[in-house]
């Protein structure tokens, strides 16, 4: 036997030594504006069995990080998403006087400065992919007497932003376009103001974005700041804010619409933060787990605020047999595990009234559309033609690419399911700087005949780090 000789590999050896590889592929961190893009094809070659927890919750993490940054004395976060965009907001708040550390127990230690107490920013602060950060953190500088200009990368920089600058502009913050900018668009220089104006603004557009960057600009202006939501969104924002111990209020009008008040000035008191998992990275596997014959998954640690969880209730409606283990309540939040099993599901018309409360959530479920018997339609989805990418035109475009029956709407897609056979599959998708296209269409090749390559997983890294590598403990092949 030569000195360098190895036993046959076996088929399990295999597989495990190419998901290792796309795994290292993928997930490496990423400079934000990383050039180099990282291609995988999946397929899968059974069903998904196993066990897995989703990383924390994005939302609840890039608020836990404001809100301590602004507390004064140490709080903890367990849990927190790691996450590009969560980094980007990390970066910028200890750009202006927050000290934010990440112990070797993983727990994240915040010293905040106070409410008022943001200083200023020597560079400009870097957004990356990240909406959220952005118009959150707009809102916090607009009342400190502080200077930021905040950019972005290809895809932020096209998403809109007067949502943000016409009410933090009433409060009295000054946001102009840097030179060679447009206006409206990062990159953004803004000029906070304090004190600022309390205003009652209500939201012309249901994005919990905006309220929240109206809320955190009342966090230090004098008097009472309120939001008027029409339409209720996500209220990690509210729930937070009051655990810090802020004067918030939330009543309904006779509309049915919340009305929010805060109690500008506030002092914000240490806290210790557990972040469950987040259900808009858990509805990958669980969509996976539906569509592939045969699966049977647990993903556990799931937050159901049931202002982000209406993905779950429509999947039953089509016939998805999804269960809430042990639900339980984490740092204010509700949480279960989720157990799913393969279901053949129908198509349907999915409700408009819930479109906040999923709004993340549409392109891995125009997938599992993609898979269900007869026809669903989704609509009231104009919102989507602003994230990360157009969602309704990508989706359409790279599901009729791996032999899918769409048809695009203004405000949303109409889609003729296969019944449970599989895809044609075999195409190269564009992921376009979008995290959620590109994990949709990662799900998509586990049910098609031939593997769907993405061409850049890198913008998984802002949401899901680690997609590639859970997957495949569950069972699916990137290559
Ligand atoms: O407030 C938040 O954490 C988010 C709100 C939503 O955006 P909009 O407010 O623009 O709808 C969502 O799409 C985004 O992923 C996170
Ligand atoms: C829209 C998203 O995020 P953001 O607006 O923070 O970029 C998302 O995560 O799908």
């Amino acid at each position: 036997m030569k000195m360098n000789s190895r036993p046959p590999a076996s088929a399990e050896s295999l597989i495990a030594g190419r998901l290792a590889i796309a795994e290292r592929r993928c997930q490496k961190p990423r400079p934000m504006h990383a050039s180099s893009p990282r291609p995988a094809s999946f397929s899968a070659p059974g069903p998904l069995r196993g066990s897995i927890a989703v990383p924390g919750d994005k939302s609840i993490s890039h608020r836990a990080l404001m809100l301590s940054a602004l507390a004064i004395g140490e709080s903890r976060v367990e849990g927190l998403l790691t996450g590009e965009d969560v980094l980007a907001t990390a970066a910028a708040m200890r750009a202006m006087g927050a000290s934010i550390e990440r112990g070797d127990d993983d727990v994240w230690r915040i010293h905040g400065v106070g409410v008022g107490g943001l200083l200023q920013p020597e560079g400009a602060l870097e957004m990356g992919n990240s909406g959220t950060s952005t118009r959150l953190l707009m809102g916090l500088v607009a009342s400190h007497a502080i200077t930021a200009t905040f950019t972005g990368d290809a895809s932020l920089s096209k998403r809109p932003m007067n949502r943000v600058i016409e009410p933090l502009s009433l409060m009295g913050a000054d946001v102009t376009a840097t030179p060679g900018g447009k206006g409206g668009t990062l990159p953004l220089m803004l000029r906070g103001i304090s004190p600022a104006v309390p205003i009652d603004y209500r939201l012309p557009v249901a994005s919990a974005q905006v309220k929240s960057a109206v809320l955190l600009a009342g966090l230090n202006t004098p008097g009472i700041t309120r939001v008027i939501e029409p339409v209720a969104t996500r209220d990690h924002s509210e729930r937070m804010l009051r655990g810090f111990g802020a004067e918030l209020e939330v009543e309904q009008d006779a509309d049915g619409a919340r009305i929010i008040s805060i109690r500008g000035e506030a002092e914000l008191q240490p806290q210790h933060i557990v972040v469950p998992g987040d259900p808009s990275s858990a509805a990958f596997p669980v969509v996976a787990a539906l569509l592939v014959p045969g699966s049977a998954v647990t993903i556990a640690n799931v937050g159901l605020n049931p202002t982000r969880a209406a993905l779950f209730d429509v999947l039953r409606m089509m016939g998805g047999d999804i269960e809430f283990a042990n639900p339980r309540e984490v740092g204010g939040e509700p949480v279960a595990d989720i157990v799913v099993r393969h279901s053949t599901l129908k198509g349907i018309e999915t409700p408009v009234e819930t479109v906040a409360s999923m709004v993340d959530e549409y392109p891995i479920l125009f997938v599992a559309a993609a898979l269900a018997e007869g026809r669903t339609v989704a609509r009231g989805l104009e919102e989507l033609r602003v994230k990360e990418s157009d969602r309704i035109a990508v989706m359409a475009e790279g599901l009729r690419a791996i032999g899918a029956r769409v048809e695009e709407l203004e405000d949303g897609l109409i889609i003729d399911g296969t019944g449970g056979d599989p895809l044609p599959g075999g195409a190269t998708i564009a992921a376009r700087l979008d995290h959620r296209i590109a994990m949709s269409f990662a799900v998509a090749g586990l049910v098609s005949k031939a593997a769907v390559t993405i061409d850049d997983m890198g913008p998984v890294a802002t949401s899901f780090p680690g997609f590639t590598r859970l997957m495949g403990e569950l069972g699916a092949v990137a290559a």
